[in-house]
């Protein structure tokens, strides 16, 4: 019996088994889709095209009317492995709405020092040298230098480093887990080191957590042969924040009402699973653009902060970016970043293997940010800056506003205090009410961060993993000492 298994390989799961590797422990991991990233890494390219073998399309109802697909990442790697690469830190400030117990601005600080080598300003204060993940910046694609030219020239403050501390509004070049051209997951960066110490098995699917007693006992599934169950008292979640929301419920943690809906046994009745789900609901300016971008290094290599929104300037259109995409104009992407987490995980039936959905209403406060964030984005491409590249704006100026999903869905475990009803995981990432269950993903996220999220999930998770080891040495030295 392994001392932990991890669920799901993506960003969080990663750096979950190679930490608990590290400290000495014997780590199952197993990986719903592809156990190896082979094929992923040109970081011009997103893979999730609708023949993609690497992701799980999820349907996400917006506004309670309109279904879209929201692809996940389902490979090692996970969500990590097929992404825009973009590696933006979310301010400290973000994290004021995080237990300060444990996750204190300099405590945060820290850890994203930690996680990463930067590759362009590692000597300057609050960078890393030495982490496992490469960080770099370029700007090469044409539509990226001149939108940072438009933006600087409007007057937003042209900034040299998206993750300083301080950093604030602006426009910049934007930081990717990018290294000679290669997109760097935590698949690559945490676990090849260790590989040969975590047990990995690919295209294994697990099903539910099996609790005993109030005690995790283990985990059940499905792989290529079968059936399949193995023992632990230590597992660890990290299916992502739709299936682990799923995974939890399907294992009885959950609303009671929710579960009994689809017929699965109360073990623990916690309201907050799959409820106060985030995303950043964006909406697309688009432009036909005077020649077809054929230079590119990452498919968002400039992004302009601006209070509520982001103003992502994608480098091509996204059928240059994604294999099997209908032709289109180019975009320029406005996000809500402070945006307020109304959506929810819902599972449709009792079968665990089946995907729930996500529900993604926008709040009013989101959709007026949206407004405002769609004129500032007509103003930037009509500005003489941009000229050279956008011959005029394609979408009319009265086109209703239709928001998506940026992909970037965290929260339905969230982590609080004991006495918060709506908590799933306290402030070291343990589930409330089950012994030896911890959720390290997006999940646990108790507030949407104010930027992309992926710095600050593999930084959670880094954070989580650290604390999670150290009380399983704890507790071994107690168990001993009995
Ligand atoms: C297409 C796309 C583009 C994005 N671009 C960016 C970006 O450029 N910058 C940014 O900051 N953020 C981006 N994001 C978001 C970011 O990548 C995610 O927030 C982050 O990777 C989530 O990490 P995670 O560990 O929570 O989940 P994931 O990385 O999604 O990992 C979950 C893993 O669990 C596996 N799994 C699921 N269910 C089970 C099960 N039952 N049993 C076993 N395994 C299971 C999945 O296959 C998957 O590998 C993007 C997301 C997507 C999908």
């Amino acid at each position: 019996m392994p001392d932990v298994v991890v669920v799901g390989g993506g960003s969080a799961g990663c750096v979950a088994a190679a930490g608990f590797a590290r400290a000495g422990a014997s780590v199952m991991l197993l990986e719903a889709g592809p156990g190896s990233t082979a094929m992923l890494s040109d970081a011009r390219r997103l893979p999730i095209g609708p023949s993609s073998l690497y992701v799980d399309p999820i349907t996400t109802r917006v506004d309670g009317v309109r279904d879209v697909v929201g692809t996940r990442g389902r490979v090692l790697g996970g969500s990590g492995a097929v992404n825009g690469a973009y590696f933006v830190r979310a301010p400290l400030a973000d994290f004021a709405r995080w237990p300060q117990d444990r996750w204190s601005a300099d405590v945060v600080a820290e850890g994203f020092r930690r996680i990463e080598t930067d590759l362009d300003l590692g000597d300057r204060p609050g960078h890393g040298t030495d982490g496992p993940m490469p960080v770099s910046r370029a700007v090469v694609a044409p539509v990226a230098e001149a939108f940072r030219r438009a933006a600087t020239a409007a007057g937003h403050r042209d900034l040299d480093d998206l993750n300083a501390t301080d950093a604030g509004d602006g426009v910049g070049a934007v930081p990717s887990n990018v290294a000679g051209g290669r997109r760097v997951s935590a698949a690559e960066a945490f676990l090849a080191p260790v590989a040969g110490i975590v047990e990995v098995r690919g295209e294994a699917m697990v099903a539910r957590v099996d609790v005993v007693a109030g005690r995790v006992v283990g985990v059940s599934g499905r792989d290529a042969h079968g059936e399949f169950a193995v023992g632990a008292d230590r597992v660890i979640l990290a299916a992502g924040t739709v299936r682990t929301a799923a995974l939890l419920m399907h294992s009885g943690i959950g609303p009671r009402e929710t579960l009994r809906a689809i017929g699965v046994d109360v073990v623990v009745d916690r309201p907050g699973v799959g409820v106060g789900v985030g995303d950043h609901p964006e909406v697309a300016v688009a432009y036909r653009p005077r020649r077809v971008a054929e230079t590119w290094r990452t498919p968002l290599e400039v992004v302009l902060e601006a209070g509520l929104v982001e103003l992502r300037c994608y480098s091509a259109s996204f059928d240059r970016l994604i294999e099997g995409v209908p032709p289109g104009d180019p975009v320029i992407g406005v996000a809500a970043m402070v945006a307020e987490p109304l959506g929810s995980v819902v599972p449709l039936s009792a079968d665990p293997f089946a995907a729930p959905r996500v529900d993604h209403p926008v709040a009013d406060a989101d959709r007026r940010a949206l407004v405002d964030g769609v004129a500032l984005a007509r103003d930037l491409l009509g500005r003489p800056e941009m000229a050279e590249v956008v011959d005029h704006v394609t979408t009319a100026p009265d086109a209703p506003l239709s928001p998506g999903a940026a992909l970037h869905t965290v929260g339905s475990a969230r982590m609080g205090a004991d006495d918060d009803p709506l908590a799933v995981v306290d402030s070291s990432c343990r589930v409330l009410g089950v012994s030896g269950l911890a959720v390290v993903d997006a999940s646990m996220f108790p507030a949407v961060p104010t930027r992309g999220p992926h710095a600050t999930v593999i930084m959670a998770a880094h954070r989580a993993t650290e604390m999670l080891v150290a009380e399983a040495v704890r507790s071994a030295a107690v168990r001993r000492e009995r």
